[in-house]
């Protein structure tokens, strides 16, 4: 089904018969996949399908049980990332690496310093990287700090520095995650611009439109082996989930208003400050959620929404401002009896806040929750119960993975998002702050999340919800304020937004304008 433009190419990259086993898990079998030299080839499948696996293979950081990887018709073996770029692979991962600190130029060569008599060359640094920026058309200064960029070219720094080791195929893994619309259509300018040079670009996503309007070929993975590949052109987005999951997906319900009037959250005039009386990173927040109400707060990351998600928590202090639970007071409380309380917390960055990677998914599910069933039987820790109900959140949430013993760390992202999510909703919180809960899930289990979170509303529980995904934003809440630089800049209507308008909001070009509805 390839697409007839590119059948003449030679392949930039095969892969043949790849088997790749951890213990009790098959993540790759007998994958086969051939990347033309000069295309955008995407990588779809479910959470846990293998993806990842078979990326980190290509790169060098897995050592194949079984297979070949043939690199321009000739058979490579990697024995570390360190092979891999030599031999022209390079991989852009999904959460940045860079230091804010630092310029562009200090970023790109950070680890690969051309040098002369030991010292970093800066004068020929800094001309390469003006040659890539320009002939990729990546718009980077070399001397801009990296703290004053946004998302969208973070993500043009990340590509240059593998671009400047030499790549020739790049490996960018989901990312379209943390972008706006706007932003997307911009990397999707520079992917053509790279396929035009002559480079191949490989992509992991889950966002099925976008694979369909980017790439020149698919290949679809199901439980770790290749079932296929679509044509883009040819292929509807319908039809690629069902491939992935390998049969046909439910159809969502219309929406229907839960909302009640008692509020379970209110905030009047928070600030929060970077440092004990420094700038401040959210400024004079005012908002309610009521029971039944899901409350969106859309906005391009780092605009404040984290720290305003660590002040409902506690894990930060209000430098001004009221927060109230129901009727009482909560600024002083600590995160525990915050908790205790009646908030559940689905925190953004999984391995920092939510998850101990290295301990079994049962003391996962424990995790937060220690002082109450299952976790406990009178003063001791109920091992037993924890399992059993780690196993049925496992079953409900379809969580895969061997048991609840499995270590955290060997469950592929979405996988572990499901856990953390089943954990949060197993507690009956009156209030969820969800930051990014279906953040590197796959759209069934995205499906399954939403149907949850929508449930839980209409049983009354209040949800906050911080989203980069506008659809969710969208389709999910019965409020929705933009966040730009620490404060709330727009307040819309779900219903009538369009995913464009609010990126526009986000990103402020659609500045004075404060109501869709009104627009
Ligand atoms: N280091 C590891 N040790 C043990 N098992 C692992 C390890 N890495 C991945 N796995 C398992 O291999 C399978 C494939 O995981 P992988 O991360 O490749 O999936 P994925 O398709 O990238 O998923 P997602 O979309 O959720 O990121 C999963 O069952 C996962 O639990």
């Amino acid at each position: 089904m390839e697409s007839p433009l590119n059948e003449s190419a030679p392949l930039a990259v095969e892969l043949r018969g790849i088997t790749k086993r951890f213990p009790g898990v098959v993540a790759n079998k007998d994958i086969e996949l051939r990347v033309r030299r000069g295309e955008v080839h995407a990588i779809v499948g479910e959470n846990g399908a293998g993806k990842s696996t078979l990326m980190k293979t290509l790169y060098g950081m897995h050592r194949p049980d079984e297979g070949e990887i043939l690199l321009d018709g000739k058979p490579a073996t990697f024995r570390s990332p360190a092979d891999a770029i030599a031999a022209g692979i390079g991989m852009v991962h999904q959460h940045f690496m860079l230091a804010d600190n630092f310029t562009v130029l200090e970023n790109v060569v950070l680890g690969s310093e051309p040098t002369r008599g030991g010292r970093l060359d800066r004068a020929a640094a800094r001309r390469r990287i003006q040659e890539i920026s320009d002939s990729y058309a990546l718009g980077l200064h070399p001397d801009s700090l990296v703290e004053d960029l946004g998302v969208g070219d973070r993500q043009r720094v990340e590509i240059a520095k593998v671009l400047y080791r030499g790549a020739t195929t790049l490996i960018l893994d989901e990312p379209t995650a943390v972008l706006v619309p706007q932003e997307v259509d911009e990397l999707f300018g520079n992917l053509a611009e790279l396929k035009r040079e002559g480079l191949t670009v490989i992509f992991i996503s889950h966002k099925l439109d976008e694979v369909r309007k980017v790439a020149d070929a698919i290949t679809v993975i199901r439980r770790g082996t290749t079932v296929g590949t679509a044509d883009p052109r040819t292929t509807t987005a319908k039809e690629l989930a069902e491939l992935m999951v390998g049969a046909e997906l439910p159809v969502a319900a219309p929406r229907e208003s839960t909302v009640r009037e008692v509020p379970v959250l209110r905030m009047r005039g928070v600030s929060v400050s970077a440092v004990a009386g420094g700038r401040s990173v959210v400024d004079d927040v005012t908002l309610t959620v009521r029971e039944g109400e899901v409350v969106g707060i859309a906005g391009v990351e780092g605009n404040g929404q984290a720290e305003l998600v660590d002040a409902i928590m506690g894990l930060r202090p209000l430098a001004a401002g009221e927060l109230r639970l129901g009727d009482e007071d909560i600024a002083d409380w600590s995160t525990r009896r915050r908790r205790e309380g009646g908030i559940g917390f689905v925190p953004e960055d999984r391995h920092r806040q939510g998850m101990l990677l290295d301990a079994p998914l049962w003391e996962n599910r424990i995790l937060g929750h220690q002082t109450q069933p299952p976790a406990v039987k009178g003063v001791f820790i109920d091992r037993k119960g924890a399992r059993a109900d780690t196993a049925r959140i496992m079953r409900e949430y379809d969580v895969r993975a061997p048991g609840p013993d499995t270590a955290a760390v060997a469950l592929s992202g979405g996988n572990q998002q499901k856990l953390i999510v089943g954990r949060e909703m197993s507690a009956h919180p009156r209030l969820l702050i969800a930051a990014h809960p279906t953040r590197g899930v796959d759209v069934g289990a995205q499906a399954g999340i939403w149907e949850l979170l929508k449930d839980a509303r209409a049983e009354g529980m209040g949800i906050l919800l911080v989203s980069a995904d506008l659809d969710e934003l969208i389709s999910l809440s019965d409020t929705l304020h933009v966040m730009l630089r620490g404060a709330l800049v727009a307040t819309l209507d779900p219903r009538r937004v369009t995913p464009e308008e609010l990126g526009g909001h986000m990103t402020g070009a659609s500045r004075g304008d404060h109501s869709v509805g009104a627009a």
